[in-house]
């Protein structure tokens, strides 16, 4: 859990993200064209919830996320789901419930992430593409965590009456 933090740059840092809880923003929201992002929130029988580092060669290596990934043409977003986590952690989800809709504006990519609760999934664990996995409770231990997955942690911190920060960094 003592990943070297990565360089940030000041774009970075100012990384905007906005609130969106809808998915009827248009695809051309503001100046940028949005990239579709699917993200599984997997809560286990103990209420912890599973993070992945991004794998080294990607923007953001390193930093620690929800797995998930961007929606191929035609895909829905529980499609596009089971899809990326059976490439990239390598089971197979069992219904994926949709939870909160954010939008990130990042100096690569305009991002809307839709983010899923899947409580049951079949498989073993396996991190195809050289992440790491860490099953976390408030506070998250990893470090550093992804701008896009702090809004997460506040959502499991209303929810569990948790007072605090909720990640270190
Ligand atoms: N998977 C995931 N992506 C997130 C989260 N938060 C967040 O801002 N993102 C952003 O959403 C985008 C997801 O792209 P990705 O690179 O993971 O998707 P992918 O596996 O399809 O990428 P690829 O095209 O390199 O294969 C990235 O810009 C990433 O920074 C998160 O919690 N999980």
């Amino acid at each position: 859990m003592s990943a070297q933090p990565p360089e940030i740059s000041d774009a970075d840092r100012r990384a905007h993200t906005e609130i969106v809880d809808s998915e009827d923003a248009p695809s051309h929201y503001g100046e940028r064209p949005i990239t579709e992002v699917a993200v599984g929130v997997l809560v286990d029988a103990q209420q912890r919830f599973l993070l992945t580092s991004r794998p080294a060669g990607k923007v953001y290596a390193g930093y620690w996320e929800f797995p998930g990934g961007k929606l191929e043409a035609g895909e829905t977003v529980e499609q596009a789901l089971r899809r990326e986590l059976h490439e990239e952690i390598g089971i197979t989800i069992g219904a994926a419930h949709a939870w909160h809709v954010i939008m990130m504006d990042y100096p690569h990519a305009r991002v809307r992430l839709n983010f899923c609760k899947v409580f049951e999934w079949t498989g073993e664990f396996e991190m195809r593409e050289g992440q790491r996995m860490a099953w976390e409770t408030l506070p998250v231990q990893s470090v550093p965590v992804l701008p896009g997955t702090i809004p997460v942690l506040e959502w499991f911190a209303q929810e569990r009456a948790f007072a605090g920060a909720t990640h270190s960094g």
